[in-house]
């Protein structure tokens, strides 16, 4: 058996050892069979969380009342879930507490789409009672069973068959597609912390335009945080090459463009993106709203916004007017490079230089006075020298100094 299964087989034998059931579930088995990258392997068993606990001498009890127990395994964390069915949803989100089965099948019902619902035991034998397997080969997302039920009992299921027809560009089912339609509202039961999480791996999917084609067609974007009345804006996205763009960064920088914000720090916000990101964003956006072509680019002000910012402004607006992102940000690199120095801290100079030759108390004429030493050098006025700039700034004749 191949890796990452290899290493957690240990686990599932020692299950076993011990009278309990144990599969590799999920995920990992889906990404195997359609040979993507593996991440995380989950372990469905019927042995309790207790059990569990008991039998391994490292677990950590992450998610007790979903059944699930984090087993460190040389020295990897491996989630172990109980065999379990999510009762009655009422409020259209996971449930707070879980109950528990002893049979694989009746785990694997409660799942949300066919292939995600396959088991692989400990010889790499396929248990697929719901037809997973010929999903995959006919490159189709379908529920477990009704998919109206499904979808009622956790409403981001919906948000995560979009974001895996930009994964894996596979179709949703008809019959999925149609739940999806007449259950949009349901999504407004579902933290936006969840909702961000899907949405961030749909814009991201090699197939980010096909899902983009489907948030508008299925309606699901009237529930998404400040895209109720953007319809229009939405369906441009549809004709842009989304793969182009390479971080979190310029997928939200682009998001935010086309849709024309009036205030794209509230926008963000409500999506509950960290700070970090936010600033980031909205810097680029004060890119975007400056450099509206490849000429209006400066030594100044790539100087000003910095390398990473200008390049991430430069993808987006390159990917807009349909130029070349690499060249364009190629061209921008050799650029920052030529400058001769990177940031203020690099200046030759400093306020307390400044003090000194005019003998001037501290002031703002001193923050003045930097900038303009700054764009000199930038632009090759003068060189990065303390002498030169003392020189410069002071020309001989004006000096008091004996030897001048
Ligand atoms: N709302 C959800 C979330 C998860 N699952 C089940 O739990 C498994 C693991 O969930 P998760 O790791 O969130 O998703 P993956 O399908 O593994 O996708 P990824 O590769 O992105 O982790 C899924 O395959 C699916 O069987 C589900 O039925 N309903
Ligand atoms: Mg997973």
């Amino acid at each position: 058996m191949k890796e990452p299964f290899q290493t957690a087989l240990g686990i599932i034998r020692t299950l076993q050892q011990h009278g309990h059931e144990a599969y590799f579930v999920g995920g990992a088995v889906r990404d195997l069979l359609l040979n993507r990258p593996i991440g995380d392997v989950d372990i469905a068993t019927s042995a309790l969380p207790e059990e569990v606990m008991r039998l391994f001498p490292k677990t950590i009890a992450v998610g007790l009342e979903h059944g699930t127990v984090a087993v460190i395994h040389e020295g990897t964390p491996y989630e172990v879930t109980t065999f379990r069915t999510e009762g009655k949803y009422e409020d259209y989100r996971r449930p707070e507490s879980v109950t528990f089965v002893r049979s694989l099948y009746e785990d694997l019902q409660r799942r949300d789409f066919t292939m995600n619902a396959i088991a692989m035991d400990e010889h790499g034998q396929l248990i697929d009672p719901f037809h997973g397997q010929e999903a995959i080969s006919k490159r189709i997302i379908r529920t477990v069973g009704n998919a109206k039920e499904r979808f009622s009992e956790d409403a981001l299921r919906m948000m995560r068959a979009l974001r895996f027809v930009s994964q894996l560009g596979f179709q949703l089912s008809e019959e999925t597609k149609q739940a999806i339609i007449e259950h949009t509202s349901l999504l407004a039961h579902i933290s936006v912390e969840r909702i961000t999480i899907e949405f961030e791996k749909l814009m991201e999917g090699p197939f980010a335009q096909q899902a983009f084609s489907l948030l508008v067609e299925t309606q699901l974007f009237l529930y998404l945080p400040g895209l109720r009345a953007k319809e229009a804006e939405l369906r441009t996205l549809i004709d842009y090459d989304w793969t182009a763009l390479s971080s979190r960064g310029q997928r939200w920088g682009f998001l935010c463009y086309m849709l024309h914000l009036s205030d794209a720090h509230s926008f963000l916000r409500a999506w509950k993106l960290p700070n970090r990101l936010i600033k980031e964003v909205e810097a680029i956006l004060h890119i975007m709203n400056i450099i509206q072509s490849y000429a209006d680019w400066t030594k100044e002000r790539l100087y000003e916004f910095g390398i990473e910012h200008s390049c991430a402004a430069e993808a987006i607006r390159s990917l807009i007017s349909g130029e070349s992102i690499l060249e364009n940000q190629n061209r921008l690199q050799q650029l920052f490079a030529s400058l001769p120095i990177k940031e203020r801290k690099e200046l030759a100079i400093n306020g307390k230089d400044l003090i000194e030759w005019y003998k001037r108390p501290s002031g703002p004429w001193i923050a003045d006075m930097l900038a303009m030493v700054e764009r000199a050098v930038i632009n090759g006025v003068i060189d990065n020298k303390k002498e030169q700039i003392k020189e410069w700034l002071i020309p001989c004749n004006q000096k008091h100094e004996k030897n001048c």
